[in-house]
């Protein structure tokens, strides 16, 4: 149970209070939309609620889109499938089984469980295998093509070219399909838009951000990937069932890449990343173009793409940009950002130190093509000891630490973190065994705040929320002393990319204590940092190894080496060269020679 003193996070209670406001926002926006849209279809004409009808179905799409691309930085086509197979779903449904109470019952279930199937599928393929946000964005585009492929080979099923038309449909009149996707849209958006605040966006934030990072925090970027996929698939289906009802036809064209790409411009245009902007310019640009295409039916085509040029060159951010920079001008449109307030987490209870090493590497070999890198590596590492790894440039250290936190990198020989061999474990798997690792490119995630990275780094013992904000971190001790020694306490709701390089640095190593390893692995952790940054550093770990983790330390900094150290080492040209006390590797005619260019394998 975290403990509630000492608060260290500013006691900013007006922001705080004002926080409080604005998270009933989006339910008071949500309230007053339902009531507008249920009223609207007594003042609007049959047009215009026929139009806005489907507009409102597309902006469904245009949320997912915006959760998927805006947020998850996954640029995605394949909307327009899921929805196209959830609109197919249905239609057949009701086509070939009837439309009474409960085959409606199983064509809507139908129309979810089919697109989030596909979704799953999609998902699998395109992130499974350690693959880029391209090979995602080049899956979702040929998606679609197959969809409407298979489609158009259905024959009398699918009704081919023509679609599937004149089935019976739900029993509402032209208002009732109005608010019936209304309330879709609201409640979609409601809950996309409860989502974005939430500590567990912040996940999605960081693997677009750096996913291999999110991996050596514990998180599994490509199951959250996957997830989000189905999920969102899902979304598409039920918009899918609701405009084969209202509109009692569909057709391949709604399964198809046009679709979905129109998908991608109307979100840009509205605002990629605000939610609103893509819901409110989807159904502006769908009911301008049901108004003017008919009328200027190549026209509007041209205005379209030159007004998506215009807006991607001048306002990146889409229109809604546009209406940001203009609230932010208001007095009271100037957001101060709260961070939540740190605690210090009780201690876990340290497991029984027993004699046997906590780290254990055997015959560890390792190449490149013909490049022998590593070989012959035998080390045992204990609870508390603080091991330096030390040698030239290209002695192999890096090689080594990637070896050891990543189980599916290809090397032989074996290692074993606590008595369980990692081999083939993904690195967060390898994190679940208590290994942290600290790279030596500080690496944090630019998008997030200082509180948002340590937040992310305590996914391993406290969930993540999907609907709220935690208005506490609780991290233990070691981490909030590198927070307060370096001053990063003070610098919570800080952006990450504002920060210095030592900064930067101080930030990763807290946020590697704070996942509470048993094994902590470090590769530079001193490089470019000031004397009393080292300072604070050599004090952390002295500290953690003090309190029984293993800390595995990559240095050049040979001064910083022997004062922190209890052995040293020595590799050279990827192999062991020695392994002793700080005493008898510092006074080594060997490391010597090895050090001044003399030594060769
Ligand atoms: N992905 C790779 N492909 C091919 N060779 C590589 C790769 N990564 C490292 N190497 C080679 O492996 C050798 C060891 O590199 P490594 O980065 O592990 O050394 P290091 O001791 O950490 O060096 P430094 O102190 O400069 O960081 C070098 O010769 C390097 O060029």
């Amino acid at each position: 149970m975290p403990d509630d003193a000492p608060a260290l996070g500013l006691a900013a209670r007006p922001a705080r209070s004002r926080a409080r406001l604005s998270r009933s926002a989006p339910f008071v926006v949500a309230g007053l939309a339902a009531v507008a849209l249920w009223v609207a279809p007594a003042v609007l004409d049959t047009f215009a609620v026929n139009v806005l009808t489907r507009s409102m179905i597309y902006a469904v799409l245009a949320v997912t889109v915006d959760l998927l691309w805006g947020f998850a930085g996954v640029l995605t086509f394949g909307q327009a499938a899921f929805f196209g197979v959830g609109a197919y779903a249905t239609a057949m449904a009701l086509t070939y089984l009837g439309a009474t109470p409960e085959w409606m019952a199983v064509a809507l279930a139908l129309s979810v469980a089919a697109p989030m199937a596909l979704g799953l599928a999609v998902g699998w393929l395109s992130f499974y295998h350690r693959s880029t946000a391209l090979y995602a964005s080049v899956i979702s585009l040929v998606t679609p093509i197959v969809v409407t492929q298979l489609i158009y080979s259905g024959g009398e099923w699918t009704g081919s070219s023509s679609g599937l038309v004149g089935f019976d449909v739900l029993p509402l009149e032209l208002e009732g399909f109005f608010r019936l996707a209304a309330l879709v849209l609201v409640a979609v958006t409601l809950a996309a838009w409860v989502f974005v605040r939430s500590d567990a966006e912040r996940a999605l934030v960081a693997v677009r951000d750096n996913d291999a990072r999110c991996a050596y925090l514990g998180l599994s970027p490509k199951r959250l990937q996957i997830a989000l996929t189905t999920v969102l698939a899902g979304v598409a289906g039920l918009a899918g069932f609701v405009f084969a009802n209202a509109s009692s036809v569909v057709a391949p064209e709604n399964a198809g890449f046009l679709f979905g790409t129109e998908l991608v411009i109307w979100v840009a245009l509205g605002g990629r990343g605000t939610l609103l902007g893509p819901v409110l310019g989807t159904i502006a640009i769908d009911y301008l173009a049901a108004n003017l295409s008919g009328d200027l039916p190549f026209l509007w085509q041209l205005l379209l793409g030159t007004a998506f040029v215009a807006v991607i060159i001048l306002l990146p951010g889409g229109l809604a940009e546009l209406v940001r920079r203009v609230w932010a001008r208001l007095p009271f449109g100037r957001r101060q950002a709260v961070a939540p307030r740190l605690v210090a987490s009780s201690p876990r209870p340290n497991a029984a130190v027993s004699g046997a090493p906590l780290l254990k590497i055997e015959n560890l070999a390792k190449s490149y093509g013909s490049l022998t890198v590593l070989e012959n590596i035998d080390i045992e590492i204990r609870a508390g000891e603080l091991v330096s790894l030390v040698g030239p440039n290209g002695a192999g250290k890096t090689t080594l630490m990637r070896c050891l936190s990543d189980g599916t990198e290809p090397f032989s020989g074996a290692v074993s973190i606590g008595g369980a061999s990692t081999a083939g474990l993904t690195p967060n798997r390898i994190v679940a065994l208590g290994v942290g690792r600290k790279f030596q490119v500080a690496s944090v995630f630019e998008s997030l705040t200082v509180a948002d990275c340590l937040l992310l780094a305590r996914a391993p013992h406290d969930r993540l929320s999907p609907i709220g904000r935690a208005e506490t971190l609780s991290l233990p001790q070691a981490a909030l002393d590198v927070l307060r020694m370096t001053g990063l306490d003070r610098l919570l709701a800080e952006p990450t990319r504002l920060l210095s390089h030592g900064q930067k640095q101080a930030l990763e190593l807290a946020m590697v204590v704070a996942l509470e390893p048993r094994l902590i692995l470090l590769d530079e952790p001193t490089a470019g940092l000031t004397k009393a940054e080292r300072t604070t550093i050599g004090a952390v770990l002295r500290t953690l190894t003090g309190d029984g983790v293993a800390a595995v330390l990559v240095e050049h900094d040979l001064d910083f080496v022997r004062q922190i150290s209890s052995r040293i080492v020595v590799l050279h040209q990827g192999r062991l060269a020695l392994d002793g006390t700080v005493d008898e590797v510092v006074n080594s005619e060997l490391v010597r020679t090895i050090y001044s260019g003399g030594a060769h394998g």
